[in-house]
Formats: structure tokens, C-alpha cells, sequence
């Protein structure tokens, strides 16, 4: 079922949570909400699941008006990131539940409710574990029970709020591509918020940044990573080095930035055109990479370039790249975006 949003606004208070929101999620897609704590994921996640509502605007499922349909009938299934499964309850009961309290009318019989059940726990992989309780679970394992009991009902629209967020590195990366294979096989309409880029830009088809109640940017992960639209979403879907006026000429310019990743900068022993002379202050190697400190010459401000470890060993070699040496900076990547003046087509005549 597609999703549309139109014109959304919500405030609390005089905080403007939701600023005129448009947004079109297709039918079948996994869509995250990524943007920092306080930008507005969670409420707009909420107002589509009829949990909150907004002041004005518009949500549409399959293109008809539901904003005042009540969350009962919007055949919505959640997983919050702390989704306490009934303590009491077994995991297929837990999972059973949903299809348990229907009325009697359109209660499915017990022999289908079981293999309904069953099935859903195969899907996830924890058929095996259906007779325990909860609190014999790992906590990824929890999620995913409530993911099985989410899905059990049969939802049209799957919202998932952080539903990772309390699981270490580790288990987050497993559940996150296990969720990604989980969705190719279902194709439920999916929205998923989280505040981890990486996260988003692993499990996601598309990705809507958001900032202070808007939508910064709405497109696929590479596009949006490749082809940020404004610097929010340049600075937040990684790490980036600013240069204020142009990178090569310190403090030229004032007003115009140009931004450059540290996998971006090739180092080099002699100085070509456009490259920026620095002293490396220190190298630190996480896993394959190594994170290199720059400080400028001429301004002695910090550039940070990332290579892969064996390119540093290299570079140590050939050119002597040590603590305190000398090197050159040359960006293969510039990205700078236009002043306000360049994009007013009158200004330009
Ligand atoms: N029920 C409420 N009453 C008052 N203010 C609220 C309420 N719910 C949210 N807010 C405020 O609205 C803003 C947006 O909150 P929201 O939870 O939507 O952001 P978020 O992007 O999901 O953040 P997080 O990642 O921290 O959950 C915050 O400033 C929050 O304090």
C-alpha cells in the first residue's frame, strides 16, 4: 500500500515539529527516516500510524484520505525499539496475540492461527525457540519476535521506530541486513526510522533526511550520498572536511565553503596545482583504514584524509609520511553549493 503525505504540520508548543511535509513512499518499498534526535522522525511515523494528529495536512493510504481514520483500521503493524512482548506469555502466544483478541466474527480458526504462527516464526528463525518466554530471549532475538507478531496480522504498513536501538554494534548489523532479506521476501510497505546513516543507508531503497521538522533531501541512499542537496545532508550522512573560501587558498573567498570527504584527498610527497601543503600530526588505524590529522601550513587548522591501511604503509615508504612531516593534499572531490544569489535565475541576468 503507498503512502502519501501532503502538507503536514504539526506543532507542540511553540515547536515546529512537522513544517509542510510532502513525502510519496510507493507501494512495497522500505523508506528510513534518518535525521538527527528532535528533527521530527518519530512524530511523522506516528502521525501515519494514526497515534498522533497532525494540525493540518494530509495522509493518504492507496490514495485515499486516512488521516482521520482511527489506528485500529489502518491496518498498520509497529516495532518500537523497546517493544515489551507480554512477559507472561510464550513467544507463540506472543506472536498468536494479535490474531487471538480479533473479534469472533473474523477470528481465524486455532489450527489456522497455529500454522500462521509457525510460519512467521520460520520467517524470522526462531520457530525453535516458541515454547520459551521472553525474558529467555536475547534482545535481538526479542526484536525479532516483535517483528513476527507485528507481521502476523497481515498489515499493509510496517513502522519501525529505532527498532534496533538498544542492541550492540554487532547485533544491529546482523538483524539490519537480516531485516533487508526479510523485506524483499514480504514487499510490505516499510518506514524506518533511525538516526544512524550507516544504518539507513544499508537497509533502505530510498531515504528521506530530515532537519528541524523538514525534508532536507528524498532519494536513493547513493544519490543522496553522492549528490547531497545541501550541506546538512553532506555533513550528516558522514564525515567531511570544510575549507571556508576555496580549499587551496586559506581564508580566499569568505562566504563560499567547499566540502571534501577524507577518503576524497590524495596524499602526495611533492606539491602540484591545487594541492595544500600540511604536517600530519598523527595516523590512527581502525580495522583496514587509517585516519590521518593534518594541520594546515598556512592556517593551521586540521584536515582529515582516511586511506586503506596497506596505502599508508605505502605512503610511509615512499615518501616518509611520519609524525611531523610534510605532505601535500590534493582533493579528487569538491563539492560546493551555490549561494542563494546563484539560484535566483533574476539575480543571474
Ligand atoms: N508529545 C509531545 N509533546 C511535546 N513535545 C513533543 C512531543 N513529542 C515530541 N515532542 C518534541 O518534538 C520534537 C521532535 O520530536 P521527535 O520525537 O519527533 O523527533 P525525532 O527526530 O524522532 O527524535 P529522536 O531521534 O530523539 O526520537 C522534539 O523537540 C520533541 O521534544
Amino acid at each position: 500500500m503507498s503512502i502519501e503525505v501532503r502538507n503536514l504540520n504539526k506543532r507542540f508548543g511553540q515547536t515546529v515539529v512537522c513544517d509542510n511535509l510532502n513525502l510519496d513512499i510507493p507501494a512495497g518499498e522500505l523508506v528510513a527516516l534518518l535525521g538527527p534526535s528532535g528533527s521530527g522522525k518519530t512524530t511523522l511515523l506516528r502521525i501515519i500510524a494514526g497515534l498522533e494528529v497532525p494540525d493540518s495536512g494530509t495522509v493518504l493510504f492507496h490514495g485515499e484520505d486516512a488521516t482521520n481514520t482511527d489506528v485500529r483500521d489502518r491496518q498498520v503493524g509497529f516495532v518500537f525499539q523497546h517493544y515489551a512482548l507480554f512477559a507472561h506469555m510464550t513467544i507463540f502466544e506472543n506472536v498468536a496475540f494479535g490474531l487471538r483478541v480479533r473479534p469472533k466474527a473474523t477470528r481465524p480458526p486455532e489450527a489456522q492461527i497455529k500454522a500462521k504462527v509457525m510460519e512467521l516464526l520460520k520467517l524470522v528463525q526462531l520457530d525453535w525457540i516458541a515454547d520459551r518466554y521472553p525474558h529467555q530471549l536475547s534482545g535481538g532475538q526479542r526484536q525479532r519476535i516483535a517483528l513476527a507478531r507485528a507481521l502476523a496480522v497481515e498489515p499493509k504498513v510496517l513502522l519501525l521506530d529505532e527498532p534496533f536501538g538498544a542492541l550492540d554494534a554487532k547485533v544491529r548489523k546482523e538483524l539490519r541486513r537480516w531485516l533487508r532479506r526479510l523485506h524483499d521476501e514480504m514487499h510490505v510497505t516499510s518506514v524506518f526510522v533511525t538516526h544512524d546513516q550507516e544504518e539507513a543507508m544499508e537497509v533502505a531503497d530510498r531515504i528521506v533526511v530530515m532537519n528541524h521538522g523538514r525534508i532536507e533531501q528524498d532519494g536513493p541512499p547513493d544519490e543522496v550520498y553522492d549528490h547531497p542537496a545541501t550541506p546538512f545532508v553532506l555533513q550528516f550522512l558522514g564525515d567531511v572536511n570544510l575549507f571556508h573560501g576555496r580549499y587551496d587558498r586559506a581564508g580566499a573567498g569568505q562566504g563560499e565553503v567547499s566540502y571534501v570527504r577524507p577518503h576524497e584527498l590524495q596524499i602526495l610527497g611533492q606539491p602540484r596545482e591545487g594541492s595544500i601543503a600540511v604536517t600530519l600530526s598523527q595516523a590512527l588505524t581502525v580495522g583496514p583504514n587509517t585516519r590521518l590529522e593534518f594541520k594546515r601550513v598556512d592556517d593551521s587548522s586540521y584536515v582529515d584524509v582516511e586511506v586503506p591501511r596497506t596505502e599508508y604503509t605505502a605512503l610511509r615508504e615512499s615518501i616518509g609520511l611520519q609524525a611531523g612531516a610534510t605532505a601535500h593534499l590534493l582533493p579528487r572531490r569538491v563539492t560546493r553549493f551555490d549561494s542563494e544569489v546563484m539560484h535566483d535565475p533574476a539575480a543571474a541576468i
